[in-house]
């Protein structure tokens, strides 16, 4: 039988808790990122949105017939990869558990913002942005955080959803009780270059001790339109300032290089792709041993899990003969990312910054009217 006084102590406790679970939530973090179908019955209708957003891609001419006819052919294909990873895409499950356990970190190392529930924002598929934010206003949340979920920005993925939440608000407002602020691009946080760190480390340990140092250390991120890079898109050189950091992290330890991946459709895409310098490298170069790390992908989904691990680390694999291929995993729910999340959340609220000037800042070629009257939108009404 326990003392008196911590049965009492054990009762305090537990309504204490109770108590906290039930009250209103005071910060909202929405959890932006582009979705991906959690059913193959919901591909056609993805790839329309993803190739119909004008934000995300731009076509020559004919952006009305060609992007649906783009999507229409594609969703047979397409389908096939969900399947062949278990029916749909994760990304679900992983930005929702990374969100839940963001908060709960969060309530225990900023209790004075709590407490926090996340909310799952995707730009092509359920929950989309107005069914978070639809959530936000029923509960009454005081403080909104939209936190991209992309460590590196990109104006096709980051600044696309952003444009979805200012074409939201702009007409209605925004709720008078409720303050918005903005965690737009975090590619170099100590504690994510650390996690990717120790991830890829995990990995190398794993290739036979007489071929670890020779393993070349492949970051693949996802490639963007040359158009888009040309016009003065940030997600390359931010790509590259996570890579070099993750490097110097690993104290320089391997041979390594950024390639691209996931091209879609027939004009030019920033290279060197994934595939083409597997294959320069062993059968040019003779190299025979990888690390394959997907740099700008926060969880598993279809690129990670058929792209890399079926199409390249596999098949591709196979046919060039390499000796050992490992995909490293993305950071999904290792501790050092949850930290970098909350890390991220508390400086954000410390530094009161409520939109950074870079954010505000267009590309120097920007053509997009969305991208003005979004940025303008932001400008004025962001507050922390
Ligand atoms: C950093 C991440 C990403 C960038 C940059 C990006 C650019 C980009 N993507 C397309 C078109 C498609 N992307 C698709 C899938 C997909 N893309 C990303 C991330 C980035 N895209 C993710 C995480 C996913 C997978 C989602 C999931 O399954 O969970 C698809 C659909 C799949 C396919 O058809 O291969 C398309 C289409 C463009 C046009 C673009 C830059 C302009
Ligand atoms: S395309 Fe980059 S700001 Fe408009
Ligand atoms: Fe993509």
């Amino acid at each position: 039988m326990l003392p008196k006084h911590t049965l009492r102590l054990l009762a305090k406790n537990i309504t204490v808790r109770h108590a906290s679970t039930e009250s209103k939530v005071k910060t909202g973090i929405v959890m932006l990122n582009m979705g991906g179908p959690q059913h193959t019955d919901q591909v056609h209708d993805y790839l329309h949105r993803i190739m119909t957003d004008r934000d995300m891609i731009q076509f020559p001419f004919a952006q009305n017939q060609l992007g649906p006819w783009i999507a229409k052919r594609r969703t047979p294909e397409v389908k096939k990869k969900y399947e062949e990873i278990g029916g749909g895409s994760p990304i679900l499950k992983w930005t929702d558990l990374q969100g839940k356990l963001l908060c709960k970190k969060l309530d225990e190392v900023s209790p004075e913002s709590a407490p926090h529930k996340h909310y799952v924002s995707f730009r092509y598929v359920h929950p989309f942005t107005e069914d978070a934010f639809r959530e936000i206003e029923k509960d009454g949340v005081e403080r909104a955080i939209v936190f991209s979920q992309y460590p590196q920005y990109s104006c096709a993925t980051s600044g696309s959803s952003f444009n979805a939440i200012y074409k939201h608000f702009h007409k209605k407002g925004l709720p008078s009780n409720l303050k918005l602020s903005v965690i737009d691009r975090w590619s170099t946080h100590p504690l994510l270059v650390k996690c990717f760190a120790d991830l890829i480390q995990k990995e190398i340990n794993l290739i036979p001790e007489e071929k670890r140092r020779e393993a070349i250390i492949l970051f693949s991120a996802h490639s963007i339109p040359l158009k888009t890079v040309n016009r003065g898109d940030a997600y390359p050189s931010e790509v590259g300032a996570t890579v070099q950091l993750v490097m110097q992290e690993l104290n320089f330890c391997n041979p390594y290089q950024l390639v691209w991946q996931s091209k879609v459709g027939p004009l030019p895409w920033l290279g060197p792709f994934t595939d083409d310098a597997l294959t320069d490298y062993v059968k040019k170069q003779g190299k025979k041993n990888f690390v394959v790390v997907p740099i700008a992908f926060v969880n598993e989904h279809i690129e990670t899990l058929h792209e890399l691990d079926i199409e390249y680390c596999k098949e591709l694999g196979e046919k060039l003969g390499v000796e050992n291929i490992r995909r490293v995993p993305a950071p999904n729910d290792h501790p050092l990312f949850i930290e970098a999340l909350s890390d991220i959340v508390k400086t954000h609220l410390k530094n009161k910054v409520a939109v950074g000037h870079k954010f505000l800042n267009r590309c120097p070629h920007c053509v997009n009217a969305n991208c003005l009257k979004s940025k303008t939108w932001y400008g004025e009404n962001c507050q922390i």
